[in-house]
């Protein structure tokens, strides 16, 4: 199995705040790799650097091989790395199909309209209200509309930040389950989650996030077994 991404010894600091402080880890291709942590540990942060929306004080990030800690975001994204952001940030004013378009913006080939109908068959919903004002969905479609709006750039690799957040159980486990379908389709997907369970379970790796750096690593299956895991993000005694 190839590396997808490797991050290494990254420190990203505001101002004089270190908010991630010299992690390492890797992303091999096909898999589905888990990075958790309570709030504040520095998974967006690490997701926005990696995107290239920041750029790290020290280390380096490689993607497919290649360094691209100094390259501009919107060749990132050119590269085949996408990043659906916490908070979906859609354009509330835009239709659901504007919105999944925005998501091409760096395409040059012709089979655009391909890829919408494979956001519609991924998410029927976004199908049946195209025309819909993005604004108007609820928090489980408009997250549904991240993700596809992500893979309209036919990302080799996904970076889902907090895809779980605010949805209801039900509508968790619809985006999680499309977590599983886009890693069967092919894509390499990297996982921000509070949601320490449904993370994990999906797993091949994981890594545990606090303050910054990284306490723990294993397989999804490992880490959910383990004693620090269960006691600080289950809940468990
Ligand atoms: N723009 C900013 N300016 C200054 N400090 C920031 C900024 N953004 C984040 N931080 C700080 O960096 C640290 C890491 O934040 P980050 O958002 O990466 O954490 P997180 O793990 O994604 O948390 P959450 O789950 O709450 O989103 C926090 O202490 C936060 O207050």
């Amino acid at each position: 199995m190839s590396t997808m991404l490797e991050v290494k010894d990254l420190v990203v600091a505001y101002g004089k705040i270190k908010a991630v402080k010299g992690i390492s880890f890797t992303v091999d291709e096909g898999q589905v790799v888990s990075l958790i942590g309570t709030n504040g540990a520095g998974k967006t942060t690490t997701l926005r650097t990696i995107s290239g929306l920041l750029r790290p004080a020290s280390g380096s990030i490689r993607f497919q091989g290649k360094r691209i800690d100094e390259t501009p975001a919107h060749d990132i994204v050119s590269l085949g790395l996408a990043h659906s952001p916490e908070g979906r940030r859609i354009f509330p004013r835009l239709s659901v199909e504007q919105n999944l378009l925005l998501g091409a913006f760096a395409r040059r080939d012709g089979d655009i309209k391909k890829d919408l109908q494979a956001a519609y068959d991924l998410f029927p919903i976004l199908g049946e209200r195209r025309a819909q004002a993005a604004g108007t969905f609820s928090g489980g479609e408009q997250q549904m509309l991240a993700m596809g709006r992500a893979m309209m750039s036919r990302p080799k690799l996904l970076m889902l930040d907090e895809p779980s957040m605010g949805l209801s159980p039900l509508m968790m486990k619809t985006v999680m389950s499309t977590v599983t379908t886009l890693q069967e389709q092919g894509t390499t997907i990297l996982l921000v989650e509070q949601n320490a369970q449904a993370a994990l379970k999906r797993a091949s790796k994981g890594y545990v996030l606090e303050v910054g750096k990284i306490v723990l690593s294993g397989t999804g299956a490992e880490l959910l077994e383990s004693d620090e895991v269960r006691k600080a993000y289950l809940g468990e005694d």
